[in-house]
């Protein structure tokens, strides 16, 4: 089986960010400060995060859960740094990522994490090899690229292999189900062998047995590839069975609850 941790398409510098994850003294891979957000309508302030604090520990799977609209997906993304807070600070490895550079932030969103949703979001007109070797593809130059392309496609191939899904290597997403859809997602985001993945919401559009399904991949990955996971889930079953659960509720955690593995 291929090791999620070894990505042959990296150069032996790229390799020392995302083979061996660094963690802070403390053991922690991600610290959230004080965060705060807030949204404008109408030129109304609508206030989503408050202060939001947490820290998660290098090789812990942890579930994120809040009623809707109580901000996950807000604080996903700014620990994904696809957003900026209005106050307060995200740390990976020890160094602040929320005030980094454009090119900073790039390599982290590339190399560093994975990412998951709800819908997939994989390209409609691309087979699912094809899906995994975006990473690849977007974090290079052409003829960068196309030195390394026979190592991305045989590292996509044994991704495919390790979710199960060779046999959907060269098909396009409509002709996938959501399972396999959502298979081909967690392939892509380990492309570019991250240390976090973050989900958001990762089995919230498939049916209950499909979405078990995912979860023991995620549960996987997170046991025997030591990547740590960060998951948004509205499912109560679903979040009983990560490490550790953050419960957002009017812009604060607050509930960490105690670490607990109810299915290992
Ligand atoms: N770009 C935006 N502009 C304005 N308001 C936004 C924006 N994004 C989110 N919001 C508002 O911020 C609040 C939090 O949204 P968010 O999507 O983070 O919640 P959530 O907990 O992930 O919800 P759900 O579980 O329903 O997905 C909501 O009231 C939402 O309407």
């Amino acid at each position: 089986m291929i090791n999620p941790a070894v990505d042959p398409t990296q150069s032996a510098s790229n390799q020392s960010s995302g083979t061996q994850p660094i963690a802070a003294a403390d053991g922690t891979i991600l610290a959230v400060r004080g965060l705060v957000k807030s949204y404008h309508k109408n030129r109304i302030e609508v206030p989503v995060l408050r202060g939001v604090d947490f820290d998660i520990e290098v090789g812990s799977m942890t579930s994120l859960v809040g009623r809707s609209g109580s901000g996950k997906s807000t604080l996903m993304h700014l620990m994904a740094t696809l957003d900026q807070p209005d106050a307060g600070e995200v740390s990976f490895e020890g160094s602040r990522i929320d005030n980094a550079s454009a090119r900073q932030r790039d390599f982290y969103r590339n190399h560093q994490i994975g990412m998951i949703f709800q819908f997939y979001h994989l390209l409609p007109e691309l087979t699912a090899l094809e899906n995994v070797m975006v990473p690849t593809m977007i974090s290079r130059r052409l003829f960068s690229f196309l030195r390394v392309k026979k190592t991305a496609r045989q590292r996509a191939e044994q991704l495919l292999e390790m979710v199960g899904l060779t046999h959907r290597t060269h098909h396009r997403p409509s002709e996938m189900s959501g399972g396999e859809m959502q298979r081909a997602a967690i392939a892509r985001a380990l492309m570019n062998n991250p240390t976090l993945l973050l989900a958001d919401e990762p089995t919230g559009n498939l049916d209950s047995e499909t979405g078990h399904g995912i979860l023991e991949l995620l549960r996987k990955l997170n046991d025997e590839n030591n990547l740590t996971i960060v998951m948004i889930t509205h499912d109560d079953a679903i979040a009983r069975q990560a490490d550790r659960m953050v419960r957002l509720e009017n812009g604060l955690v607050v509930d960490q609850g105690e670490a607990f593995r109810v299915i290992r």
